[in-house]
């Protein structure tokens, strides 16, 4: 793969192993400057090792990493790249202030702390204590101390895996602030809705590898055709699989789900069987593409 001189980030053919685990098994990822990228995964698919080589926080075994074209150990010392990852840390007696203020001295150009404050949307809770806040607005000023740098990237892993609806939209509302700015985001996640409504790209991993990237319409077509199901009504599903455009067929009680890459040839054909009881036709969901192109983890023997 090329590399483009100025994507944000790029793996080229990048391994990290652990032992006889293949955690990221040769990605090849580019992300340009302003997109907002999702990294979405089951458990143990490579997103946070993904996300560690990104920043310099483990090597690959093979092939290269890059941010902005060099050892992301350089962007992240100056501050180009962000970071909040799932680990939370022991939470000092300090104000969301001082804490925000003490970080952004580690920088050379640090960003103003009332800017970060802004951004993450806590300006109100400045003066509060960061050990007496709540799930959401920790996670706030998480992000606005992953800001402090004045990054141009930042990287975000699972950020709202703990955070009920109400915080999580917050959240979310001031990642997008900071995206808006035309800064490049990646952020990992298990929750399909999230992807598809926060990122422009979503990039689905499963074994260390990308097996599909796109915006989620892409990913919904990509795995294709409409779901059509019906009551059997006592009906056998034999020859159900020959039928126009069905590609699969599934049959839970007494119910047939057919997944069909011509929803209406299908319905036509149901129609002269006279197989159209309780019929319904939907789009693939997301939820459906993410299950075509992922398999479980096989348990450990
Ligand atoms: N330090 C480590 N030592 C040994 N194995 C590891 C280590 N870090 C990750 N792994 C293994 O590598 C694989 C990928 O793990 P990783 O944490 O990257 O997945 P993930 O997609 O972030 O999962 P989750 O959604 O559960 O956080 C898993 O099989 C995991 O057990």
């Amino acid at each position: 793969m090329t590399q483009t001189k100025n994507a944000a980030v790029s793996f080229t053919g990048a391994v990290k192993t652990f032992g006889a685990v293949r955690a990221v098994d040769g990605v090849d990822l580019e992300i340009a400057a302003g997109e907002t990228v999702a990294l979405l995964g089951r458990n143990g698919a490579g997103k946070s090792t993904t996300i560690s080589l990104l920043l310099g926080l483990d090597e690959p075994d093979e092939g290269t990493v890059r941010l902005f074209g060099a050892p992301p150990e350089r962007a992240v010392r100056a501050g180009r790249v962000g970071a909040m990852l799932q680990e939370a840390r022991a939470v000092p007696r300090v104000t969301v202030q001082e804490l925000v203020s003490f970080v952004a001295r580690r920088y050379p150009e640090p960003m103003p702390v009332a800017r970060a404050l802004q951004l993450a949307g806590i300006t109100e809770l400045a003066g509060r204590r960061v050990d007496r806040l709540s799930g959401g607005q920790t996670q706030r000023v998480r992000f606005a101390v992953a800001l402090a740098g004045n990054p141009s990237v930042i990287v975000l892993d699972e950020p709202t895996a703990a955070l009920d609806v109400e915080a999580r939209h917050a959240f979310w509302a001031s990642m997008r602030s900071y995206a808006r700015l035309g800064h490049t985001v990646l952020f990992s996640t298990h929750h399909l809705q999230e992807a598809d409504v926060h990122a422009d790209r979503i990039v689905v991993i499963d074994h260390g590898r990308i097996v599909a990237d796109g915006t989620g319409e892409q990913l919904k077509r990509a795995v294709g055709g409409s779901l059509v199901a019906f009551d059997l009504a006592g009906r056998s599903t034999a020859g159900l699989e020959l039928l126009p455009g069905v590609r699969s067929v599934e049959v839970r009680g007494d119910r047939a789900r057919l997944r069909s890459d011509d929803p209406d040839a299908t319905v036509i054909a149901l129609a002269e069987l006279h197989a159209i009881r309780g019929l319904e036709v939907a789009p693939a969901s997301l939820d459906d593409a993410f299950l075509a192109l992922t398999a479980p983890l096989k348990e450990a023997a």
